[in-house]
C-alpha cells in the first residue's frame, strides 16, 4: 500500500531521524532528544492499560517517540513549537498525516487549544513542566511524561519524606503518581545537566472531599511556603496567600479537631508530615471558619 517506511523496516533510527531533520538542537529551547531506542521502546509499554485511541503528544523534536507512538495509538496529535521540527514532522511522517492519523501542531502546548485526547505521552520540555503538567492534569486523561528526575521524585512524594511537598500533594489530588523509570543523561542528544524519570499518572477521584478546589489548593500553596514552621504559625502567617480573612479563628478551631479527620496535635506538626486527606479537612475548617468573616 505504499504506506510508512516503517512498514518495511520496522521503526525508525533515533539518530537517522536527527540526521534528517538537520536542525541543530539547542538546549536552551529545551531541545534534547531521545536517542537511545530502548528506553523510546520501553515508554508505550508503561501504559498498557491506558486508551490509546488518540494520543496527545507534546514537544515533538525530530520525531522519535512520535514514531513509536504511531505503531501503538490509532492516532496522535503532536503540539511542536519549533517551526522547523514542526516542518519537518510534517514531511517525514507525511504519509500519517495524509492519512489522518498524525496530526501536527505547532505552536507553544501552554497556549494551543488541545485535542479531546485519551492519553498523553511526552519527553517533555523541562522549562515548561509544571506549567504544562497543571495544564494537563485537571482533564482527568492517563500520562506518560518525562521529568529531571527531582521533578518527578517531588511529585510522587510521599507525606513525611523529602521529596513530599506542594506539588507531591496538588498533582496527587488529581491522579497516583508513579515514577517508573530513571532514565540516564546519556539517553539524551544533546545529554542535559541532570537525570530524567518517566513518571506515569492515572487519574483518579480523591480519598478525601474538597468542596472548594482553588481555596483547597491556595491553602496547600500557603502552609508549604512555611514548611519548617508549624502548621499553627504557617496558618496565621501566611493569609496573604491563602486568601484567609481571619487565620486566628481557623487555628482556634482546629485547637479541637474533629479526631476522626485529624490528628489532636495537628497545630503543631509540619506541612511535610500532612497527609494531603489532612490538608482536605484543615482546608474545610480554614473554610467555614476563616473566610468571609465566617
Ligand atoms: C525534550 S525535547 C523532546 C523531543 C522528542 N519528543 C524526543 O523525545 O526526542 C522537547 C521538545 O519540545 C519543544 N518545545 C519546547 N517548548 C515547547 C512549548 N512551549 N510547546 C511545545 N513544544 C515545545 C522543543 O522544541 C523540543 O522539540
Amino acid at each position: 500500500m505504499g504506506r510508512s517506511p516503517r512498514e518495511e523496516h520496522g521503526t525508525r533510527n533515533p539518530d537517522a531521524l536527527i540526521r534528517r531533520a538537520g536542525v541543530r538542537a539547542d538546549p536552551n529551547r529545551d531541545q534534547h532528544f531521545l536517542v537511545d531506542d530502548r528506553v523510546v521502546d520501553r515508554i508505550p509499554e508503561y501504559g498498557t492499560e491506558m486508551d490509546f485511541s488518540h494520543v496527545l503528544e507534546i514537544g515533538g523534536g525530530p520525531g522519535v517517540l512520535t514514531d513509536r507512538l504511531l505503531v501503538v495509538a490509532d492516532r496522535v496529535t503532536v503540539v511542536e513549537r519549533d517551526p522547523k521540527f514542526a516542518d519537518f514532522l510534517r514531511r517525514e511522517f507525511a504519509d500519517d498525516c495524509e492519512d489522518g492519523r498524525l496530526t501536527v501542531v505547532e505552536g507553544d502546548a501552554l497556549n494551543v487549544e488541545l485535542p479531546d485526547f485519551t492519553a498523553c505521552v511526552a519527553n517533555l520540555p523541562y522549562g515548561i513542566s509544571s506549567e504544562i503538567t497543571f495544564r494537563l492534569l485537571p482533564l482527568g486523561k492517563p500520562m506518560l511524561l518525562m521529568f529531571q528526575q527531582e521533578f518527578a521524585e517531588r511529585m510522587a512524594g510521599e507525606a513525611g519524606t523529602d521529596d513530599y511537598g506542594r506539588l507531591s500533594v496538588t498533582a496527587q489530588h488529581y491522579a497516583d503518581v508513579e515514577v517508573v523509570e530513571i532514565v540516564p543523561r546519556e539517553a539524551f542528544s544533546p545529554a542535559p545537566e541532570v537525570s530524567s524519570a518517566i513518571v506515569r499518572t492515572t487519574p483518579r477521584n480523591p480519598d478525601y472531599e474538597v468542596d472548594d478546589e482553588e481555596f483547597f489548593l491556595d491553602f496547600v500553596k500557603a502552609v508549604f511556603t512555611q514548611r519548617r514552621k508549624t502548621i499553627r504559625n504557617a496558618i496565621r502567617n501566611t493569609v496573604h496567600i491563602s486568601g484567609l480573612d481571619d487565620g486566628d479563628a481557623v487555628v482556634d478551631a482546629l485547637e479541637d479537631p474533629d479526631p476522626d479527620v485529624l490528628p489532636e496535635d495537628i497545630l503543631r506538626k509540619r506541612a511535610g508530615n500532612v497527609t494531603p486527606a489532612q490538608f482536605a479537612a484543615m482546608a474545610r475548617v480554614a473554610d467555614e471558619y476563616g473566610r468571609g468573616g465566617g
